[in-house]
Formats: C-alpha cells, sequence, structure tokens
C-alpha cells in the first residue's frame, strides 16, 4: 500500500486500527452489561464535538441497548488568541437529561479540565446516573483530580492525532491514532 502525505506526517503510529477496533468491542460489551445488569432500559450518549465525533459512532453501535444521542461543543481554551482560560459550553444539548442515565464521551482526556468543567455542568441537570468514556488518557499531563469512568487506552505524555484528534483540524480522519512528527507540530502556516 502507498502511504500517503497524511500518513507519512506521522512520526509513529500509537494504536493501530485493528486495536482501537478491538478495544471498541471491549468497551461496548462492558457498558451494555453494566448498564443492563442495573436495571437501565435506555442510555443517553451525549458526545463532545468535534474530537470526539468518530469513537462516539463508533461505540455507540456497539452499544446494545436503547440509546439516545445528543452532542456538546465546548470551546477550545487552548487558543492563544482567546481570552478563554476555562472550557465553555458554546452549543447547548437539546435532550432532556433530568432523571436519564448519561454517558459522556469525549476522545481524550489531557488535562482533565474539559471533561471536569463538562460533569460539573451536567450534575445540574440532575441525571439519575452519569458516567463517562473516553478513548484515551494521557498520562503526566492532569490538572484536576477527575478520572474517567471507562478508558480505551492509557497513553505517553505526547502529542497525538487520528481517529477524530486533530492538529489545526487536520488528521481526524486517519484511522490510525500517532504521534505528529515534531517539526510538523508547529509549522508557520498553522499559526
Ligand atoms: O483534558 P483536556 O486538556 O481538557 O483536553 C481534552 C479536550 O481537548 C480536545 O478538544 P479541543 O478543544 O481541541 O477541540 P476538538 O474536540 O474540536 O478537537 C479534546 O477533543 C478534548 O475535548
Ligand atoms: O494530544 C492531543 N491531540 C489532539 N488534541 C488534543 N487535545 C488534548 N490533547 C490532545
Amino acid at each position: 500500500m502507498i502511504e500517503t502525505a497524511m500518513e507519512s506526517d506521522l512520526a509513529r503510529i500509537l494504536v493501530n486500527a485493528d486495536a482501537i477496533d478491538k478495544r471498541l468491542d471491549e468497551l461496548g460489551e462492558t457498558i451494555t452489561n453494566h448498564y443492563q445488569s442495573n436495571g437501565v432500559e435506555e442510555l443517553t450518549l451525549i458526545c463532545i464535538t468535534n474530537g470526539s465525533i468518530i469513537f462516539a459512532a463508533d461505540l455507540l453501535r456497539r452499544i446494545n441497548m436503547y440509546a439516545r444521542v445528543d452532542c456538546v461543543r465546548v470551546s477550545s481554551y487552548q487558543n492563544e488568541d482567546s481570552p478563554i482560560t476555562e472550557p465553555e459550553i458554546i452549543d447547548q444539548i437539546r435532550l432532556d437529561l433530568t432523571g436519564r442515565h448519561v454517558l459522556l464521551v469525549d476522545d481524550i482526556l489531557d488535562t482533565g479540565k474539559t471533561l471536569e468543567k463538562l460533569v460539573m455542568i451536567l450534575q445540574t441537570f440532575e441525571p439519575q446516573t452519569l458516567e463517562t468514556c473516553v478513548l484515551l488518557e494521557k498520562q503526566g499531563r492532569r490538572q484536576c483530580r477527575y478520572e474517567a469512568t471507562y478508558v480505551g487506552f492509557k497513553i505517553p505524555n505526547e502529542f497525538v492525532v487520528g481517529y477524530g484528534l486533530d492538529f489545526a483540524e487536520r488528521y481526524r480522519n486517519l484511522p490510525h491514532i500517532g504521534v505528529l512528527r515534531p517539526e510538523l507540530q508547529n509549522p508557520p502556516e498553522w499559526q
């Protein structure tokens, strides 16, 4: 197979597509069993866009029970031009969460600020249960004590792209999760 320009931007692959597939089967089964064994009939899955869209779509098809789905968009507080220092919801959830079993899904737990803030906000809607699921948990970067309920893979402290994760909005469509070549992480034309 010929390597594409996008693929050759990776220094190395950290988690390949087959490993992601296999882990998603396990996560789907674990999550389904957990809710079903607790007598839960219907789940409400809330995906944090944009990063989680691919993970959430693949995970959702492995959750074998009734599921409602909605998305929430959070401001990117990492933007240096912006005065925002905390993640804020900029596109509200439309589904009613009160008394529901809510599973919040994101691609990566890095500093933990996004998940911690969203969990705090979602609690105000008084769901019956609120759990979280992330595909990746990055080690050594946490700035808060938040731990996800379900984690796909623990990864080292490196900047990763692919399978929904971007750098400057590129690479979300890579089927693997990989480490971007260091010289590509801050090219002048993307700053
Ligand atoms: O644990 P944290 O340090 O808060 O980082 C995790 C968040 O950062 C990324 O979102 P980003 O703001 O880059 O937007 P995106 O989802 O559109 O890529 C990622 O998708 C998570 O939502
Ligand atoms: O390693 C990462 N890659 C892409 N987006 C991210 N958002 C937080 N950490 C990361």
